[in-house]
């Protein structure tokens, strides 16, 4: 017996969602800069690696017909979005004597991306203030700071923030002029975006805010000046303020002193107008802290270029073992270059 049984008629007809818009990638095009000199890699000689970053590799160079020496900064992987927003900083800040000038950006056929820089040839601050092993005056650190906050005003003005501001992002040149290097998180600030919601950087020089903002707007600008108010101080008392000489940063009690403890103390033999200086720097309230172009006025920073002239500083407040003079960082640049050789 064959049963036949009617199923009830179901209505099978599903509704389906709306497709969803992904917006489509895509890639803004890769500026390109090949200089006069240099019209391809292949013209350079590599010479050493200087260092290598999150970032890339960066080599010292040479260019082959004219023996002119450059930095190479090699990143593999492609033009990622962020890759391509340090291209384009450095494209627009051809024009200020404390950012560190591109000479041209390479695509080659593999992908990698070879940004060629002028070269520092005294390196980055941590590396000298290692090989000096000691800290470095209250003239030189004014000097620092003066030539920083320039550079740091001058990108704020362009609505750029660096955001990894530290030691090894500032380098100096053998006649110790001092220029804010790597871009590689840095952001063009545009007025549609939120920009706060980027806490991108290194940890130990990070702003508090950045940890803690309680879901409020923050000015992403005043994150560098307490970066650089930071790498001050540590350049003077030869340590990272937020922790005893010799000791190893924690990333979690690092965060945890940068957001509920107060801000580090100056040593008490620092000057008056150099403790103020800082604290300015160190705001724990954004509100309250200086802006660079503020820090430009701040009685350091004059009394300084009025007392020696930055342009060509003798003697600073002295202390033991610290960096006093340009001749003296000469000599670091011999010794640093001996130890690389
Ligand atoms: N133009 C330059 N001239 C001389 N040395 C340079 C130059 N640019 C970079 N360097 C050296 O290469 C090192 C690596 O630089 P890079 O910008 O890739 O990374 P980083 O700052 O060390 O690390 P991270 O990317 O993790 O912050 C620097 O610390 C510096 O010593």
């Amino acid at each position: 017996m064959v049963l036949s049984m009617k199923r009830p008629l179901v209505n099978l007809h599903v509704q389906l969602p709306k497709p969803v818009e992904i917006p489509q990638y895509i890639p803004t095009p890769l500026i390109l800069l090949p200089t006069q000199e240099v019209q391809h890699v292949s013209d350079l000689e590599k010479l050493q690696v200087l260092g290598s970053g999150n970032g890339g590799t960066v080599y010292r160079v040479c260019h082959k017909k004219s023996s002119k020496v450059y930095a190479l900064k090699v990143i593999r992987g492609g033009a990622t979005e962020q890759v391509r927003q340090e291209i384009e900083i450095l494209r627009c800040c051809t024009d200020s004597p404390n950012i560190v000038q591109c000479h041209g950006v390479f695509e080659e056929s593999f992908g990698d991306i070879s940004i060629l820089m002028e070269y520092m040839e005294a390196g980055s601050l941590d590396v000298l203030a290692k090989t000096t092993l000691g800290s470095f005056s209250e003239t030189i650190i004014a000097n620092i700071a003066y030539q920083s906050l320039t550079g740091l005003d001058y990108l704020h003005s362009k609505k750029i923030v660096h955001r990894d501001i530290k030691p090894s992002n500032l380098l100096v040149t053998r006649e110790m002029q001092v220029k804010i290097a790597d871009f590689g998180v840095s952001k063009i600030i545009t007025s549609s975006e939120n920009a706060c919601n980027g806490s991108v950087g290194t940890c130990a020089y990070m702003s508090p805010e950045k940890f803690d903002s309680d879901g409020k707007d923050y000015n992403v600008f005043s994150g560098d000046v307490w970066s650089l108010g930071l790498t001050l101080m540590e350049l003077y008392i030869g340590h990272y303020p937020y922790m005893q000489p010799g000791k190893e940063a924690e990333k979690t009690s690092v965060i945890w002193e940068i957001c509920f403890e107060e801000p580090p103390c100056m040593p008490k033999d620092a000057s008056e107008h150099f403790k103020d200086f800082i604290q300015c720097c160190l705001q724990k309230d954004w509100t309250k802290r200086w802006t660079a172009r503020q820090l430009l006025s701040h009685p350091f920073i004059i009394s300084t270029r009025q007392n020696v002239g930055l342009g060509s500083i003798k003697l600073g407040t002295k202390r033991e073992n610290s960096v006093q003079s340009i001749g003296e960082i000469g000599e670091v640049v011999a010794v640093r270059k001996k130890t690389r050789v």
